[in-house]
């Protein structure tokens, strides 16, 4: 269906490859679906082929440009009951912005991240662990370390993996210091209190300067998304019990997936003047986790300047070559698609039409085909009736003056990220006895927090744009030495018992 809607490449004038990459880092960090593994379970393949319980396969027409015609595995989400009886499906993920990326969604795997009895979270000589026994690597051909992290989709892509790499560093950098600081906490104290500060990086960045990349400054505001203004008062108490956080099946199968529009063909490596010195391909380097380990690590910092430097796809219908015809192609052709994978998932989990979401969201909805514009026609062929039209289409098909996704998604994220917020019961701007933090402290997360600063302090990159989610040709957004970016200031953290003890 999407070789209909138009040529691939679409480049974005002012949002970097970091929205993209970051965008799927946050994805993995509040879903996972629960789906059985493969290629073991093999929907192309009798007798299960037939079992509609669990396979739903893709019939891959005779006139697809680059896919062999027939059968295309697809395994359906492990399904639960409800208490109506309705089949669901399991979020393997916690929902809230919460690290779990970082640190893992069970007990069991945050065990096997940490180093027994230390603060610190295990390395691989600085990279991603890679523990004997743990195998995530999916691809079974290239000898790849298996890395493992708080999300077991790590090596997806080698940007995520980057992603992953500078908040495991973070985490340990911070731990490193907040021991230091206090010599007299023991080792879990410094390791959650270290936990803490990433967990309310990560959901002040996420609130405030990444949403707004995506969702634009109305939706922000409607849907009282961003964090409280520091010169209004430093905490804000959003949380209510009532709240069900849970991820919406239509988030899941369609709006959190519009990322997958922006995403380019190249992954390249960046040098310290922001050129590209060596072309990587998307479809080249699913699932190798291999150019993020080589030679120690050393091309990390030519990732994470090509995430700084290089300008994303726009969001809109238009889906690179590497992810609509040869996604995760290991360990060899043919690969998947990724469009007819989201509208597949989105069907074998009977998530309404594109329509039904916009009546929700208030919106008119489109009764007729010449509505879709210059696509109009190419639907009209494809569909019955504009209310058969599937919501990952007719949404991503939507237009936005300010560029960002079009109104269905950002009603349906607006809303989204508010449950997850405000079902948060340790939303880090909350005022509580227990756990919240001082008001300097909050103060300090909330004015000075910056991926960019982030990225410089564990990735060896010297230069770089402040606000690395637009790109640097921005007005107001220079690259910068690292030194001018601000920093969160961590000897607010250190206990004033330990300063009455020095004073002695
Ligand atoms: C190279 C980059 C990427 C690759 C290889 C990739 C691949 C995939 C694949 C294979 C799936 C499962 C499809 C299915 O069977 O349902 C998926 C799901 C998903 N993707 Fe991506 N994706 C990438 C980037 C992104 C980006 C940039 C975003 C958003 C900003 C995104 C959001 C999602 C979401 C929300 C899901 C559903 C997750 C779940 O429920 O487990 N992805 N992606």
């Amino acid at each position: 269906m999407n070789q209909r809607l138009g040529p691939p490449i679409q480049s974005d004038r002012t949002r970097s490859a970091q929205v993209v990459s970051y965008g799927q880092f946050l994805s993995h960090e509040v879903m996972e679906t629960e789906i059985p593994p493969f290629p073991e379970n093999d929907c192309c393949e009798k007798p299960q082929m037939d079992n509609i319980d669990f396979c739903f396969p893709l019939e891959i027409p005779s006139n697809d440009n680059v896919l062999p015609p027939g059968c295309l595995n697809f395994v359906r989400a492990t399904p639960r009951m409800d208490a109506d009886g309705v089949r669901q499906q399991i979020n393997l993920a916690t929902p809230f912005v919460d690290a779990s990326t970082v640190y893992g969604s069970t007990q069991e795997l945050n065990d096997i991240l940490r180093v027994p009895y230390s603060y610190l979270l295990k390395t691989d000589n600085n990279l991603l662990p890679t523990p004997p026994g743990v195998n995530t690597c999916f691809d079974p051909v290239i000898p790849n370390r298996c890395p493992v992290a708080g999300d077991r989709r790590v090596s997806e892509s080698p940007m995520l993996s980057v992603q992953h790499s500078v908040w495991l560093r973070e985490h340990n950098r911070i731990a490193t210091e907040l021991h230091i600081l206090n010599p007299h906490w023991n080792q879990e104290t410094v390791f959650q209190e270290a936990r803490k500060i990433i967990i309310a990086m990560l959901q002040q960045i996420t609130y405030n300067d990444f949403l707004p990349t995506i969702l634009g400054q109305t939706t922000m505001e409607r849907f009282k998304l961003f964090s409280r203004d520091v010169n209004e008062g430093v905490f804000d108490d959003s949380y209510d019990p009532k709240v069900n956080p849970q991820i919406l099946d239509s988030v899941n199968v369609a709006a959190h997936r519009y990322g997958h529009s922006q995403l380019t063909n190249n992954q390249n490596f960046a040098d310290e003047g922001c050129n590209t010195v060596t072309i990587n391909y998307l479809k080249d380097t699913f699932e190798s986790p291999r150019l993020v380990q080589q030679n120690n690590g050393a091309n990390i910092p030519f990732l994470a300047r090509h995430l700084a430097c290089s300008a994303s796809n726009k969001l809109d219908n238009f889906i690179a070559d590497g992810m609509r015809n040869f996604l995760l192609r290991l360990p060899e052709a043919p690969g998947s698609d990724i469009v007819a994978r989201n509208i597949q998932r989105g069907r074998e989990q009977g998530v309404s039409g594109y329509n039904i979401w916009r009546k929700i969201c208030g919106l008119e909805p489109i009764k007729s085909f010449n509505k879709f514009g210059e696509f109009g026609n190419a639907l009209k062929e494809l569909y019955n009736e504009p209310d058969d039209v599937d919501l990952f289409i007719g949404a991503m098909l939507e237009k936005d003056p300010g560029f960002n996704v079009g109104p269905t998604f950002q009603c349906l994220l607006g809303m989204q990220y508010q449950l997850i917020k405000s079902g948060d019961r340790f939303w880090y701007e909350r005022p509580c006895e227990i756990f919240s933090f001082t008001e300097a402290q909050l103060k300090s997360i909330k004015k000075n927090t910056r991926i960019s600063k982030i990225f410089c302090r564990n990735l060896g990159i010297h230069r770089i744009q402040e606000n690395m989610f637009f790109l640097p040709n921005r007005k107001g957004n220079n690259r910068i030495l690292c030194d001018e970016i601000p920093d969160i200031d961590l000897s607010l953290w250190r206990s004033a018992d330990v300063d009455r003890r020095e004073n002695r």
